[in-house]
């Protein structure tokens, strides 16, 4: 193929003075939060020793549509010019310097990151596009820049450089130390591991990059002599201690995309790994292309379809990206790198085909307008927008409460500093900024479960005495409240209708301490079923085993409450945020209900795998 595209380099080159370009509509991008770029790098001396005309031709920068052309070898006559076109939102030609890039594409970024947001810059395209070229000049750029201090505020800059071969990760900045991809409980991916390095000026910066690129594996291939076979993630965490919350810069190299011509001529260790390398980029793709149908299903409000995202650990770097339920405010920007050599003309169509894939609207948020049910899916505007409306009166002033943080990182806010931030607007009580609090929770709580048997039973159960005993919903699986349901129960004390399930919390005993295994803060249990219904090697709340005749006897005389009924319950246990707890089934107790101060509410959130203590 190469012989035939050489030996018709000239009849090439006359077809393609006489192109007529057919005219493509503009098409604006969809979305605000991804923008699809393509940067055509020059033709570099290898290329033009090897004597391959340029086959990518971007039309005016401004229309974000470029040609691409191809030289068919017509079994009957003479080879013709194939033709295609692809758009992006914004092109840039071999003329375009990364700094003009940069000014472009990623300036943008950093403000939104210093404010909490998840900022991801990842440039893709096949080996020797001009990926490394790009992104390691912006990674010097952004060092430059965020470091000046011209973004207000005190932060704390955090800074990880790792690299992907395949599945297996390792820290860049760490000796290549192997290191694990893994998801926290709130859905957030963490690189469990890996060496976080604190940055205080731009020279520690500059430093770490320049470290990190000695470090990345390197090995010599036919196209590129020095071809990156990994992913690099230069992950820039930005941590704000005002407000304890974090934004994240994301800078991201993939390996090349590599022809199997490329790597003919190489052993099998080195096929293997083109073979890793290729099934994370194919995996990215499918889940750029199972993003798009999910954005489209969304819209028809068809079944979402499955988006492979955990399937590799690139993907699940990106998770933030392609996660339909995604959380955290994100802003994305993909560079799609090209070589304009004729002899690569199908990578370059390949690499400009998903381009244009991406080119959907991934913020379901903003494609439907905001979801007015799921705070955790609220850009800061529509959390701001929502809290001025909702927040009673006084209203409670959203800058002061949220002055950046989306949906999901107010969610996360520990509930003393909620309450605080509510209380710097005049005239708001403790008691509203807790029922503020309460309120965006269950809303959050609700949206988990489609707002619909749980929005049903809170709405009724909540102060009014009537609780609505949905057919399908009372007593199924559907619960997800530790409410009493039962509408005959209401108003009786919470001792007489003690049932499977209710939490209460315990009296702070004089004896509790020295008997008990628990945490200290761990004051509340679930009650599973009476004493007589637990097995005998149950040790009762004073330390007993439960159903020893004698130790009963000891206990109530020990203790010198009159002994109630009891009831074996199992432990909350405090969870790693405030307010938030986990359950232990199998740590049990047997409790008198003398020791049971009242009946707490909880309700169990999904999302965060947590119990919320509902006001
Ligand atoms: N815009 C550009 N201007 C001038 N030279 C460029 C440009 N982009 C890339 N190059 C040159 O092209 C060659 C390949 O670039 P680079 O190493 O960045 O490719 P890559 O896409 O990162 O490849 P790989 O996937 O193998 O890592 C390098 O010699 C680089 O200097």
């Amino acid at each position: 193929m190469d012989r035939f595209l050489l030996d018709n380099a000239a009849l090439y080159r006359t077809l393609v003075k006489g192109f007529k370009p057919t005219p493509v509509p503009r098409s604006t991008s969809t979305s605000s939060d991804i923008i699809v770029s393509a940067r055509v790098r020059p033709l570099i001396d290898e290329d033009v020793e090897a004597g391959f005309p340029s086959a990518v031709f971007p039309r005016s920068l401004g229309t974000g549509v470029v040609d691409i052309h191809d030289l068919y070898n017509h079994p009957r006559g003479r080879p013709i010019l194939k033709s295609s076109n692809y758009q992006v939102d914004r092109l840039f030609d071999s003329q375009t310097t990364t700094e003009e890039i940069y000014e472009n594409l990623v300036v943008d970024l950093l403000p939104f990151t210093w404010n909490g947001g998840i900022g991801t810059l990842f440039a893709y395209g096949q080996t020797g596009s001009g990926k490394t070229f790009t992104v390691s000049r912006i990674e010097q750029l952004v060092a430059e820049s965020l470091m000046k201090g011209n973004l207000e505020g005190e932060r704390r800059i955090y800074m990880t450089i790792i690299d992907l071969g395949g599945n297996s990760a390792y820290d860049l900045l760490n000796e290549r130390e192997p290191i694990s991809i893994l998801e926290d409980s709130f859905g957030v991916t963490q690189l469990a591991g890996a060496v976080e390095h604190i940055v205080k000026d731009e020279h520690d910066m500059m430093s770490l990059i320049m470290r990190a690129a000695s470090f990345r594996r390197t090995a010599p291939t036919f196209k590129n002599d020095a071809s990156s076979r990994s992913h690099a993630i230069c992950r820039i965490r930005i941590y704000n201690p005002v407000t304890d919350s974090d934004g994240y810069l994301y800078l991201i190299d993939l390996a090349g995309s590599e022809a199997a011509r490329d790597v003919a001529v190489h052993g099998a260790d080195r096929m293997r790994e083109t073979r890793e390398i290729n099934i994370s980029l194919s995996v990215l793709k499918d889940c750029i292309r199972g993003k798009v149908q999910s954005d489209r299903s969304a819209k028809s409000r068809q079944k979402k379809p499955h988006i492979p995202f955990r399937s590799s650990a690139l993907t699940k770097v990106l998770k933030h990206v392609f996660d339909p339920n995604s959380s955290r405010s994100c802003k994305t920007v993909v560079i799609a790198c090209v070589n304009p050599s004729l002899a690569d003309t199908g990578p370059s169509k390949n690499t400009l085909r998903y381009a244009e894939l991406l080119r959907v609207q991934t913020s379901a948020s903003n494609k439907t307008g905001p979801d007015l049910k799921a705070p955790m899916l609220w850009t800061n505007a529509q959390l701001k927008s929502w809290i001025s409306k909702n927040s009673g009166t006084p209203s409670i002033s959203p800058t002061l409460l949220a002055p950046t943080e989306s949906g999901a990182q107010l969610l996360h806010l520990p509930s003393a500093d909620f309450e605080s931030r509510c209380l710097k607007t005049p005239g708001v009580s403790i008691a509203q900024a807790g029922a503020f609090r309460s309120k965006i929770w269950q809303l959050h709580v609700d949206s988990q479960h489609g707002g619909s048997s749980l929005t049903k039973i809170v709405a009724k159960s909540g102060d009014s005495t009537e609780a609505e005993t949905t057919p399908g919903s009372f007593g199924s699986l559907n619960r997800w409240s530790s409410r009493d349901l039962n509408p005959n129960a209401t108003g009786l004390p919470f001792q007489e209708r003690i049932r499977p399930g209710m939490v209460v919390s315990l009296k702070q005993h004089p004896e509790s301490t020295s008997i008990d295994s628990q945490p200290e803060n761990t004051k509340m249990v679930v009650i599973l079923c009476p004493s007589e219904a637990a097995p005998s090697d149950v040790k009762d709340r004073p330390g007993d085993m439960t159903n020893s005749k004698s130790n009963k006897q000891a206990d109530m005389e020990e203790i010198g409450d009159p002994r109630g009924k009891r009831f074996l319950c199992a432990m909350l246990m405090p969870g790693l945020t405030a307010d938030a707890y986990e359950l232990n089934i199998w740590s049990q107790a047997v409790i008198d209900v003398n020791m049971m101060e009242k009946e707490v509410i909880i309700e169990y959130d999904a999302g965060t795998r947590y119990y919320y203590v509902c006001l």
